[in-house]
């Protein structure tokens, strides 16, 4: 112990912005790991200076803490290595923290997606200028190493795609909602109880933060910059009991993806919405709040990771991790490549999207109307796989569910248009794409 007493002086100083989920548990982590990382790396990480909303006990010494009311004043002038921000916001206090972290020469870890997803070129510019780390292990999959694994372990490969579960909440209401049957609202109101979701949870439930995550993931795996703006994003608002019920009938499982491809054409298709994907796939049997991802390399071909994706302990296992490659001396460009290299992303429309769909309408159930729908499929130029009608008092409101062979999603919509112009659909068509990994 003599030794690692002696190794604790001089600790990798680190001051922590936001005490929160995130913040208050990556205190109390480094707290209780400080002498394994001494043992193992010749060092401690101490967090001697933090700063959140309000001064209250978070069931951590303070003892050799300093406070701040105001973690940019923090960050620019504590005597530090690393400044971690575990705020959250894409602009404002957030950005202000990395921002003046960074102008006074010091390393940043952060959780942020968000910002990442708007300012990470920038930022890593302005990191990689000054020879400083911009971690960001817990902002994509929380507690899956996924950015280590493609800026480090899987750097040999040519990538051809990354997809994967990236929201904890969204999985975990989708999960939830197939095995007990409750509300959506309710379920969502347990994440957020959970510790899951975002300060704003329409973030989880429309997409948003699956596609800040997979705009970070792209641009690590395909050497290009963030393009958050070129996402097609859709949430799971509009998944109901129906169609999770009908989904397990037709073999198939919902889940809310973020996928990303490089096209024969050589563009980069992004996108983020829910999925009908086979039961029998990795990514269909990980539930609640886990997430996975996907990767397809040349040479590794296809590497599945699974882990908690959100909540306090899995989140502030990989801020530690990215503190780690700090005292641990280990540098990597931000993105796997210095971000001055980073090529312009080669935009893909959705409409160029090919693949199979499922969808249900809500008929009147009365002679003709399916002959209806059927001409409205031909004219598009759209090909019918299956359909299931249920219900047989006439003008009753019953469901009626297709799923269609790939087509062109232009097609599809031009089909779409065809079918809610007939007088017995009574409610706009529920569409959700059928994946095949
Ligand atoms: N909760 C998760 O599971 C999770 C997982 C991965 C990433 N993240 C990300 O981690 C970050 C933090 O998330 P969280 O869940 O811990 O949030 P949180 O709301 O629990 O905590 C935010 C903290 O920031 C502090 N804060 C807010 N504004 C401040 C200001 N102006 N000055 C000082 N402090 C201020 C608050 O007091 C609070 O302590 C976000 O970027 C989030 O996206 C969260
Ligand atoms: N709100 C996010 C936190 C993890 O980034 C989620 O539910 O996955
Ligand atoms: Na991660």
């Amino acid at each position: 112990m003599g030794e690692v007493n002696s190794v604790a002086k001089n600790p990798l100083k680190v001051a922590v912005a936001g005490l929160g989920t995130v913040g208050a548990e990556t205190v109390k982590v480094l707290q209780k790991q400080a002498n394994l990382m001494a043992a193992r790396y010749g060092r401690t990480i101490k967090v001697v200076a933090v700063s959140a909303r309000s001064r209250r006990d978070r069931g951590f010494a303070m003892e050799g803490i300093d406070w701040y009311d105001d973690p940019v004043q923090m960050a620019a002038s504590a005597d530090v290595d690393v400044v971690c921000e575990l705020i959250g916001g894409s602009d404002g206090v957030a950005k202000a923290v990395v921002e003046a972290a960074l102008a006074a020469g010091r390393h940043v870890v952060t959780a942020n997606k968000a910002l990442l997803a708007h300012h990470g070129v920038a930022l890593a510019k302005t990191a990689e200028s000054k020879g400083l780390t911009l971690g960001f292990e817990a902002a994509v999959a929380g507690g899956i190493p996924i950015i280590k694994a493609l800026r480090e372990g899987l750097a040999g490969n040519t990538i051809s795609r990354v997809y994967g579960i990236m929201n904890g909440t969204c999985n975990y209401i989708l999960t939830t909602m197939r095995e007990s049957g409750r509300d959506f609202a309710d379920v969502l109101a347990d994440a957020q109880r959970l510790g899951y979701a975002e300060a704003d949870p329409s973030f989880d439930v429309d997409g948003v933060d699956t596609a800040h995550k997979l705009s970070l993931l792209t641009s690590l795996a395909f050497g290009t910059q963030v393009n958050f703006d070129s996402i097609h994003i859709e949430g799971i608002r509009h998944v109901s009991a129906t169609d999770i019920a009908f989904a397990e009938e037709l073999g198939y499982r919902i889940k809310l993806l973020g996928i990303a491809r490089k096209t024969a054409s050589g563009g980069i298709e992004q996108r983020v919405h829910p999925c009908m994907v086979r039961k029998d796939e990795p990514v269909a049997t990980v539930e609640g709040v886990f997430n996975s991802v996907v990767v397809e390399g040349d040479s590794v071909g296809r590497s599945v990771s699974i882990g908690r994706g959100a909540g306090a302990g899995p989140t502030a296992s990989a801020v530690v991790a990215d503190l780690i490659d700090i005292v641990a001396s280990r540098q990597t460009p931000t993105f796997g490549i210095p971000a001055d290299l980073l090529e312009p992303l080669p935009v893909w429309s959705m409409d160029q999207h090919v693949g199979a769909y499922y969808i249900r309408l809500m008929v009147e159930d009365h002679p003709g109307v399916f002959a209806d729908i059927a001409a409205a499929l031909r004219d598009s130029n759209v090909s019918m796989e299956a359909v299931i009608q249920r219900g047989r008092s006439p003008d009753e409101v019953v469901p009626v569910v297709l799923t269609l062979h790939e087509t062109e999603e232009v097609r599809l919509n031009d089909a779409l248009a065809r079918i809610s112009a007939i007088a017995a659909v009574v409610e706009p068509p529920r569409v959700i794409r059928i994946e095949t990994l």
